[in-house]
Order: structure tokens, then sequence, then C-alpha cells
């Protein structure tokens, strides 16, 4: 049976690493909250305005086909994952609560169908407080930083391999303030979203565990559910027929357990 899984964090924890693998392993859709603030502000917020009609008029377009339109959000963003300007309009937009709503209700209403692993800072609480498996993955913000920088410089080492390098020659040093000063302000931003999630998911703190074992770990609390799920039923009927035979004919029954 599917179920829906939420995950929340804080910047840079893993989710999005974590999301894909899961729903790959789990064979689920991955949703990726922050991607709508990034789309709507690609989208919809132009000359400095947030263009609310056409956000409403988006919503039930979306809703007629969300998969078309989901795939379209992914490469929207996908092209526009590096620029600055509209990551600083996502955060802008992600303030008014009317534009929250819209995008939770988007959201609640494609994972009606079960089958989703939805990441995003308000996952647990806001977007879908009823699935079945509500994850917090955290991690020391020293591991957060290092976990970055790592990623930058290796995508950096790459493009200079092609000779189409982004950061102008950072060093090592600059990237490392960059990312602190970057995760430092979206931990600020996220601080009581993540206060609120922790208090009804379940925490893992990733600091020293590698991605696998991290999935590994989220697998067992998914094949447990799924197992308590499918076999409670089942151990309670056993014990309801047990107990009615016992009480009906317990020598005979007991007779059937006799060792000769
Ligand atoms: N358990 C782990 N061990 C080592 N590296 C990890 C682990 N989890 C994630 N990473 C690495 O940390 C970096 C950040 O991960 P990711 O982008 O998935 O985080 P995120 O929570 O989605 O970040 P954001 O909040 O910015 O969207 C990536 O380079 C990823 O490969
Ligand atoms: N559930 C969410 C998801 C995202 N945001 C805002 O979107 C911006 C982009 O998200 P990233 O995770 O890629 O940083 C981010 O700055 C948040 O302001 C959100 O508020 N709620």
């Amino acid at each position: 049976m599917k179920i829906n899984i939420a995950i929340n964090g804080p910047a840079s924890s893993g989710k999005t690493t974590i999301g894909k693998k899961l729903s790959e392993k789990l064979e689920y859709q991955l949703i990726d909250s922050s991607v709508f603030y990034r789309y709507f502000a690609k989208k919809f917020y132009l000359n400095n305005i947030i263009q609310i009609n056409e956000i409403y008029l988006f919503k039930d377009e979306m809703l007629n086909n969300p998969f078309y339109h989901l795939k379209e959000i992914e490469h929207v963003n996908t092209q526009f994952y590096q620029d600055l300007t509209i990551s600083q309009r996502a955060s802008e937009i992600a303030k008014v609560q009317e534009i929250r709503s819209i995008i939770n209700e988007i959201i609640q209403i494609i994972t009606k169908k079960k089958g989703f692993v939805v990441l995003g800072r308000d996952a647990t609480t806001k977007i879908l407080p009823d699935a079945k498996i509500k994850l917090v993955l955290d991690a020391e913000i020293e591991t957060r930083v290092c976990r970055r920088v790592k990623q930058i410089l290796d995508v950096e080492r790459e493009a200079k391999i092609q000779q189409s390098s982004q950061l102008n020659n950072l060093t090592e040093l600059e990237i490392i303030g960059k990312v602190l000063s970057d995760i430092l302000k979206r931990d600020f931003d996220a601080y009581e979203l993540i206060l609120e999630a922790k208090k009804v998911a379940t925490i893992i703190n990733t600091s020293n565990l590698s991605i696998e074992q991290v999935l590994a770990k989220i697998l067992r609390h998914v094949y447990w559910y799924n197992f308590s799920n499918d076999n409670l039923l089942h151990v309670i009927i056993f014990m309801i027929i047990f107990f009615i035979l016992i009480r009906s004919q317990p020598i005979k029954l007991f007779g059937l357990f006799k060792i000769e």
C-alpha cells in the first residue's frame, strides 16, 4: 500500500539528495515545494509586483493537468537553479501567506492519491500534516557547510575541466564564507518552521551518517510501517479466532498441540 512521506530539514541537510533516492527506490513521485517558490518567482514576480491573479489561474490550470505542470516547473527550475535574483525573489514570495496556502493546496490535492515524497521546510507541518511518515533530516551547521562547499568545489572542478567556471576563481575561504552566510540566513528564516516540525516528526541526525545509511534508516521506517499496517489486522483476526476456539472447545484444541 502506498503512503505519503514528508521530509523537512534545515538548509543543506540532505533533503533533495535523500528525497530523490528514496522516491526512486520506492517508485514514488518526488515533489519539492521549493521549486514552486522559485517557479512563481520566475514567472509571476514581474516589475516587483506579485501577479496574484496569474497565480490563481495557474493553480486551476495545474490542477487540471498536474503531472505535465510538475515537469514544466522542474524544467524551469533546472534552468534557473543558480540564479541569485530568482532565489531572493523566491524568499520574498515565501513570506506571503496567500501564496504559501496556494502552493500547499496544490500539493495537497495532487498527493491525495498517495505514493509521494514531499520536501520542504513546512512539509511535515503545513503541507502534509497527515503524512504517514514525517521526518526531519538534521545535521550540525559545520557538517552542512562542509557538504555544500564540497558540492560547489566538485561542480567548479568539473566546470574548469569544461572551461565554463562560474565562480570567477573565488578562493576556497571565500566560498566557505558565502556558504556559511547563506546557510545562517536560511536557518534564521526557517527557524520557527523547523522547530515546529521537530515536534511532530521523527528526527534523523545525519551528521555521522553516509547518504546510504540515511536512506537505509528511512527505508526501515517505511518497511516497518507497511509491515505493521498490513499485518496488524491479520494478527488481531487470528487472536480473536484463537480466543473463540479456546473458549468453546478447550480440550479438543489443546489436544491438537499435544506432544506425543
Ligand atoms: N548523509 C550525507 N553525507 C554526506 N553528504 C551528504 C549527505 N546528505 C547530503 N549530502 C550532500 O550534501 C549536499 C547538500 O544536500 P542537499 O542539496 O540534498 O540538501 P538540501 O537539504 O536539499 O539543501 P537545500 O535546503 O539547500 O535545498 C549535497 O552535496 C549532498 O550530496
Ligand atoms: N516549503 C518551502 C520551500 C521553499 N521555501 C522558500 O523557497 C525558497 C527556495 O527554496 P530552497 O529550499 O531552494 O532555498 C527559500 O528561500 C524559501 O524561502 C519556503 O518558504 N517553503
